[in-house]
């Protein structure tokens, strides 16, 4: 795939529950669920982007555990690399910035979800942990 741009997103676990989050109605892909995270900018890595983008988008502060495989999705209008890091809840409040809702769930009821195509083999992958 050419010029897929990279997108690093956050498997948040909180209670032994992971958090996900809906795409409001005016963003690409609305409605969609998704892991939080977002574009990975020029100067910073993989890591420091999505700890930067969980602060900005939910408020909170996680620690990074582990990366999973990633995901290559070309949508009609944007091809994307997701980049999965398993993360744990550390501190602050849940404040959403830009999303719809969250909601908290275990592994098994995250498969219900309408999710956006890129996250689909992440959340097989999740399945098998
Ligand atoms: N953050 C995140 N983005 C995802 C996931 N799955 C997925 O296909 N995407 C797509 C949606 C967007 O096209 C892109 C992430 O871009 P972004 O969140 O930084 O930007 P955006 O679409 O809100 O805004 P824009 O700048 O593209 O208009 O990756 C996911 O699990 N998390």
């Amino acid at each position: 795939m050419k010029n897929a741009i990279k997108v690093a997103c956050a498997i948040i676990v909180i209670d032994h529950k992971f958090l996900v989050v809906q795409r409001n109605e005016n963003m690409n892909l609305p409605l969609k669920w998704e892991f939080p995270g977002g574009k990975i900018e020029q100067n910073e890595t993989d890591e420091q982007c999505v700890l930067r983008e969980i602060e900005e988008e939910l408020n909170i502060e996680v620690t990074l555990v582990k990366r999973l495989t990633s995901s290559f999705f070309e949508y009609p209008n944007i091809a994307i690399e997701l980049i999965p890091f398993l993360a744990n809840y550390e501190k602050g409040e849940i404040k959403l910035k830009e999303h719809k809702q969250y909601i908290l769930l275990n592994k098994k009821e995250l498969i219900r979800l309408d999710w956006a195509d890129a996250d689909l083999p992440i959340v097989k992958e999740l399945q098998e942990l």
